[in-house]
């Protein structure tokens, strides 16, 4: 063991295995504990019969405390710590040592703090201090001191494999140790390594916009989960579960990233696509267009012309606009000043609610309400006080039938007519009210007919396809062509009863103005990964969600293949959505996943963009094998040579092997053709799939978007599969991106023009 080695080694493993001994004792103190409150709280639960208890509010809230106290503990007792500081503060004498741990840990006996969190305030040292003068911000302000020893340990079941000092042991080290490891299928906490610019991430301010872009590999998605970790520990009184919400593109990536908040102690999150979110919020299941069909499209540079993929692009980018919400703001306005009918409510002839009367309740008496509520409320009104409103007009219609009969009593006619006619006065009253009260709830439903339907799907698909209406309201913002394309495209969706996910933003965004949003506000922070591929509208609705713009939004402009319809620049994502908020934008450059070989070659690709937004990454000192770019003959070849490649990869015992191609048909075929050549271990991801179970996969590049394997094997990179476009260049950037340790490229005939980059990047076969 190279622990041994170091000089403080006896110190050091007497420290773990007291250490050790402690949390064994606290498990078993908080085992008993947490087992004798089960059973009291049962038995005071039946006590109190179901009512209201302070004793049980209280012990139920130490209990599950106690219960969370205890799995940290369990999951921690195999490696207690990993780092340590010995920290001296400004004004004080000596040097205090601490331990840094996934969960704290006090001796009962002394109260002595045998391990801090790595979340405190002070732990913050360990991963952005340098030895010498440093300083921290605390609850209470900001703490200067000096930092003379960081060390790390690895740790493996209670026994110390390695001691690394800052200064002494190139800190990388540790890190590289880290990073040489195999991965299976699940995404895996980082606390023992975090970067000191990772971080500065972790522990930013919550109180604003924090848009984070990260190059392919640079622990994005890693930070935004440690971060809620942080969020919570920190700010307890403010941040529970209830608050959080996590926005994910696919159920397959929530699968993947599921292991990481449980091991930092964090549970019950909402994490949800931005899809599922809405149709929970407008509780209706809607059947969507298939998402695959329009991105297919997008590439099919060869059957489709070049002026309909754009058209589609455009119509796309349309419904994610700000553009789109600016014409459902207007859209709403119209509808809402023609909303009363000019009409009076009336039964026969009598007015029973005028239209003024009526109008001044919609603009007046009910403005604060949205529309849809709002007329519910006026006509629920009517329907409350109707029958007093009808007692009135009777009263009326009875004085004017008593003076009509006064008058006739005292007229010159003779009796018998005068008699007659008493009592047709009298049959006309009767009738009349009675008429009244008959007709009253049938004339408020005719009346509230005359209204505008408010249904909101049919009032979103009524604007959404109609062309003089996207005209009328978009001021000039879109062009004749583009209008005509929106609503014929749409039409035809609409008409198989179906929605386009970019559908979504927007009509939620419809019902927030007609209907309001029971959610709105809701959230204290909302964090956004992948969030290039989000429109600006999306993220409109998301601000709508929270109580105070507290946002941590993570994504790589280079890995937008969604970008027709999301957001090509931070900037604009500023100004158009977060205006008047504050905001911050933060880069991470160092890629973590992929080796230097890979992440060299990767940035020979993107360069091919030619855009100013791209960053390239900057690869952690890992080095491997160059990517190797392999020629076959047919796809026949190819998939032999896979099959050969996959045994060999396995061999050197990676573990999570994927085969990317470019569209779902393409994997379909490669992994139906590798079945026949192989073993029955491999599988087929599509987007049906939400989880991912680690070991060999073939799987489209837009579903391995954010997901990592040991190996990755690109299937067909020949010229016609990748052509020089921005959607192309950024697929395939996604693809060579994914791997840790090795990356295999295949074409057929001539490679993509992609490829075309210095032959010292890669390896040839
Ligand atoms: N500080 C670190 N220490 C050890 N491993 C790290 C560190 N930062 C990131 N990693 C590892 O790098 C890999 C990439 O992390 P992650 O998936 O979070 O990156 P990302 O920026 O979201 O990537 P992408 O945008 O390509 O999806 C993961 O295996 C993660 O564990």
């Amino acid at each position: 063991m190279q622990a041994q080695k170091h000089p403080a080694f006896n110190a050091e493993d007497r420290y773990l295995k007291d250490t050790c001994k402690c949390i064994d004792s606290e498990i078993d103190y908080l085992a008993d504990e947490v087992e004798k409150m089960d059973e009291e709280l049962l038995k005071l639960k039946r006590a109190v019969g179901g009512n209201y208890s302070d004793d049980v509010i209280v012990k139920a809230t130490i209990h599950e405390a106690n219960k969370r106290k205890l799995n940290q503990l369990r999951r921690a007792e195999d490696k207690p710590y990993f780092g340590r500081i010995d920290f001296k503060e400004l004004g004080k004498s000596g040097y205090e040592t601490f331990y840094v741990g996934k969960t704290s840990l006090t001796k009962k006996d002394d109260n002595k703090m045998l391990i801090i969190d790595w979340r405190a305030p002070m732990a913050s040292l360990y991963y952005s201090g340098e030895i010498g003068e440093v300083m921290y911000k605390a609850p209470g302000g900001l703490i200067i001191g000096d930092l003379e020893l960081k060390r790390q340990y690895e740790i493996q079941k209670k026994e110390l494999i390695n001691i690394f000092d800052k200064g002494l042991t190139p800190m990388d080290e540790y890190l590289q140790t880290a990073l040489w490891e195999k991965k299976d299928n699940r995404l895996k906490d980082i606390v023992n390594t975090i970067q000191s610019e990772q971080n500065d991430i972790i522990r930013a301010d919550k109180g604003k916009v924090l848009i984070v872009q990260g190059v392919a590999g640079s622990g994005k998605t890693t930070i935004v989960l440690h971060r809620i970790a942080y969020l919570m520990y920190t700010y307890q009184d403010i941040f529970d579960a209830e608050k959080l919400l996590i926005i994910v593109p696919n159920n397959l990536f929530l699968n993947y990233i599921s292991d990481v908040l449980p091991d930092l102690g964090v549970e019950e999150i909402k994490q949800s696509t931005f899809e599922d979110l809405v149709m929970s919020l407008l509780d209706t299941e809607y059947k969507l267009a298939d998402i695959e069909t329009k991105f297919y499209q997008l590439l099919d540079y060869q059957n489709l012309s070049a002026e309909y993929r754009k058209n589609l692009q455009l119509s796309s980018f349309f419904k994610g606009s700000m553009v789109l919400k600016n014409i459902i703001d207007k859209y709403v306005i119209d509808l809402s000043s023609g909303l009363v009918p000019k009409i009076d409510l009336k039964i026969n002839d009598l007015i029973i609610y005028s239209y003024d009367e009526v109008l001044k309740m919609y603009e007046e008496d009910y403005k604060y309400l949205p529309i849809v509520p709002r007329s519910k409320r006026i006509q629920k009104y009517i329907e409350s006080n109707i029958s007093d409103r009808v007692k009135t007009i009777q009263e009326k219609v009875t004085i004017k039938c008593d003076k009509k009969i006064k008058e006739l009593k005292d007229s010159v006619e003779d009796i018998e007519t005068i008699r007659d006619k008493i009592i047709r006065v009298y049959d006309k009253r009767d009738m009349i009210n009675k008429n009244l009260e008959d007709s009253m709830y049938k004339a408020i439903k005719q009346y509230f007919d005359q209204w505008e339907d408010l249904d909101i799907l049919t009032l979103y698909k009524g604007l959404i396809s109609d062309c003089e209406k996207l005209e009328k309201y978009s001021n000039g913002e879109l062009d004749k062509g583009t209008i005509t394309f929106v609503s014929d495209y749409s039409k035809k969706i609409f008409d198989n009863e179906m929605l386009e996910r970019e559908d979504l933003a927007a009509l939620l965004y419809l019902h927030l103005k007609l209907e309001g949003l029971s959610l709105k506000g809701k959230y204290n922070h909302i964090i956004v990964d992948e969030a290039q591929d989000y429109s600006e509208l999306q993220m409109y609705i998301l601000r709508q969600l929270s109580s105070n713009d507290s946002f941590t939004i993570v994504g790589d402009i280079s890995q937008g293949i969604h970008s027709y319809k999301g957001i090509g620049n931070w900037k604009e994502l500023m100004d158009n959505v977060f205006t008047g908020s504050d905001k911050e934008l933060l880069r991470l450059k160092k890629c973590y996943r992929s080796t230097m070989e890979i992440m060299n070659f990767a940035n020979q690709v993107i360069k091919k963009w030619r855009k100013e937004e791209i960053t390239l990454a900057e690869p952690v000192l890992r080095s491997g094998d160059k990517p190797l770019i392999i020629k076959k003959n047919n796809d026949n070849e190819i998939i032999n040579d896979i099959a050969l490649r996959i045994n060999e990869v396995r061999g050197e015992g990676h573990k999570s092997i994927a085969v990317i191609c470019k569209t779902t048909e393409e994997s379909t075929k490669v992994y139906q053709a590798l079945k026949n050549v192989m073993d029955d271990n491999i599988h087929l991801i599509t987007d049906k799939d939400t989880s991912y179970g680690g070991g060999v996969v073939v799987i489209p590049t837009y579903l391995s978007k954010g997901l990592e394997f040991d190996a990755v094997i690109i299937f067909n990179c020949s010229k016609d599969n990748y052509i020089d476009d921005e959607l192309h260049i950024k697929l395939l950037y996604v693809s060579i991106t994914r791997p840790l340790h090795k990356l295999f490229i295949y074409y057929k005939d001539k490679p993509s023009i992609l490829l075309d980059i210095d032959g010292d990047y890669f390896d040839i076969l």
